[in-house]
Parts: C-alpha cells; sequence; structure tokens
C-alpha cells in the first residue's frame, strides 16, 4: 500500500484556499557572479513559482465492497483494467496529472476499503480535508444500490461541507443481462441528492472515456470553485474592487459535465 507523504490527509491549510497546494522547495545553483538580479530575478523566481506550484485535489471512493472501486480508479490512474483484485485494506493511493485551461493539477484519488474491517481506522482519515467524493455501487446488486444511504451517511456525519462535490457512479453496466438497478431509479435518486449519475464500467474499454469524465467533471468543477474562492479572499483584501466572474466559471464549456 502506497503512502503518500502525508497519510493522515492533513494537507497544511492555504490562507487563500482550502486546496492543497504543494510548492517545492527550489535551489538553482549558478557560479559565482552569475546571479541575476533586479527583475531578471524577480522574474525568475516567479516563472519558478509558477512552474513549481501544483494544486492538490483529493477524491475520495466510497461504497460498498466488490462495487469495483479499485477497478475504477485504476482505470482512470493506470489507463486499464487491473488483471485481479484483492479487497482494499484501508485506503490505496492512485494519482493523475491532469491540465485543464493551461493548469496542470494533481488529482490523488483514495481507493477506500468497503469492508468494514478493513476499514474502520482509516474512516476519519478519508473525510478530512476531502475536495468531492465518489459513491459507487454495483448495478447488478441491489443491495449495493440501496447501501447508498448509509455511506452518504457517513459522509455527512465526518461533516464534510454541502460545497464539496459529490457524484454518483453505477459499475458493471457491461454485465447488460445482469442490471438490477434501473436507470430511472438511480437518476431519481441521484437527482434527490443533488448528485450527477455517471453509469459505467471500468471493465469495458469502450467506457474508459466515461470514467475519465468521471474524474475531470470533478476536477473541472474544484478548479472552478477554487478560482472563484482565490477572487472571493482577494476581493474581501481589497484587491479586486468589482465583482468579476473568473475565465473559469464563465468557460463551463471546457467541463466534460
Ligand atoms: N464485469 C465487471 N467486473 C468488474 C468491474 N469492475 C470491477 N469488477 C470486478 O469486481 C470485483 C471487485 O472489484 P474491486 O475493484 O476490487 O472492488 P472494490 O469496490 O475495490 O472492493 P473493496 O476493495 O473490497 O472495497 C473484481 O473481481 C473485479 O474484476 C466492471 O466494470 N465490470
Ligand atoms: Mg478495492
Amino acid at each position: 500500500m502506497y503512502q503518500p507523504p502525508d497519510p493522515t490527509g492533513s494537507p497544511p491549510r492555504s490562507a487563500a484556499a482550502s486546496c492543497l497546494c504543494v510548492r517545492a522547495a527550489a535551489r538553482l545553483r549558478v557560479a559565482p557572479g552569475m546571479q541575476p538580479s533586479g527583475p531578471a530575478a524577480a522574474e525568475l523566481d516567479a516563472s519558478l513559482e509558477q512552474y513549481l506550484r501544483v494544486r492538490i485535489f483529493k477524491i475520495i471512493v466510497i461504497g460498498d465492497s466488490n462495487v469495483g472501486k479499485t477497478c475504477l480508479t485504476f482505470r482512470f490512474c493506470g489507463g486499464a483494467f487491473p488483471a485481479s483484485t484483492e479487497a482494499t485494506i484501508g485506503v490505496d493511493f492512485r494519482e493523475k496529472t491532469v491540465e485543464i485551461e493551461g493548469e496542470k493539477i494533481k488529482v490523488q484519488v483514495w481507493d477506500t476499503a468497503g469492508q468494514e474491517r478493513f476499514r474502520k481506522s482509516m474512516v476519519e482519515h478519508y473525510y478530512r480535508n476531502v475536495h468531492a467524493v465518489i459513491f459507487v455501487y454495483d448495478v447488478t446488486k441491489m443491495a449495493s444500490f440501496h447501501n447508498l444511504k448509509m455511506w452518504i451517511e457517513e459522509c455527512n456525519g465526518h461533516a464534510v461541507p454541502p460545497f464539496v462535490p459529490k457524484v454518483l457512479v453505477g459499475n458493471k453496466c457491461d454485465l447488460r443481462e445482469q442490471i438490477q438497478v434501473p436507470s430511472s431509479v438511480a437518476l431519481k435518486f441521484a437527482d434527490a441528492h443533488n448528485m450527477l449519475l455517471f453509469e459505467t464500467s471500468a471493465k469495458d474499454p469502450k467506457e474508459s472515456q466515461n470514467v475519465e469524465s468521471i474524474f475531470m467533471c470533478l476536477a473541472c468543477r474544484l478548479k472552478a470553485q477554487k478560482s472563484l474562492l482565490y477572487r472571493d479572499m482577494e476581493r474581501q483584501q481589497g484587491k479586486v474592487q468589482k465583482l468579476e466572474f473568473t475565465q473559469d466559471a464563465n468557460n463551463k464549456n471546457s467541463c466534460p459535465c
């Protein structure tokens, strides 16, 4: 099980936004007497800072054991369906860097355990400072759909703020003959909980674009949300005089959802 630098999931809170920013400490080595100075040095600093600053969005994947959380996250981050999987113990971390409107964003996916015995000591960490939540059920198992209520209650019980985007994913759509959860029922449930619904298959390669869309949709929403937050903070600090919508808020078309 890969351990990220901070397994508690407690990123340092940035003053400007709740998203995690990683700044790698850069040390430029130049020959004596060759150090840039004045505006050139400032420009170099700025571009280095821009280059090294990557936002990380923590997305957790929640649902019953065996619904395909590991396979979905593997499909998104690894681009394939895993040859075999075992029940996840605690959490597995996967990452993918995506580019949205010119900004590189690291999507940090927390593939959580569905089995109670493998998750109970970790639950607090799953929800801490989470940026988005994906609830997964298996379209061929009605019980996994009914259990979504319990997963949503657990999420709400951990004080996840309402503005944190949440989506619903029905997995294993390739097993057409065995489908137990009708799309209409799932859609009604998703609407009632203010979530988008994605029906897909981690296994079927033809659905890989759809799996990608789930994560990209959330990343786009988070990017737009955070940009507005930055702007809001600046306004509060008196740096921006009038309300302006950011480019992100206007460019909704670039979002896959
Ligand atoms: N047919 C089909 N099988 C799938 C799909 N996704 C996952 N599976 C299978 O479902 C089983 C469980 O998949 P996992 O991804 O390990 O399930 P999980 O939700 O991570 O389970 P836990 O780690 O125990 O919580 C495996 O045998 C997978 O091969 C899918 O889209 N279609
Ligand atoms: Mg798993």
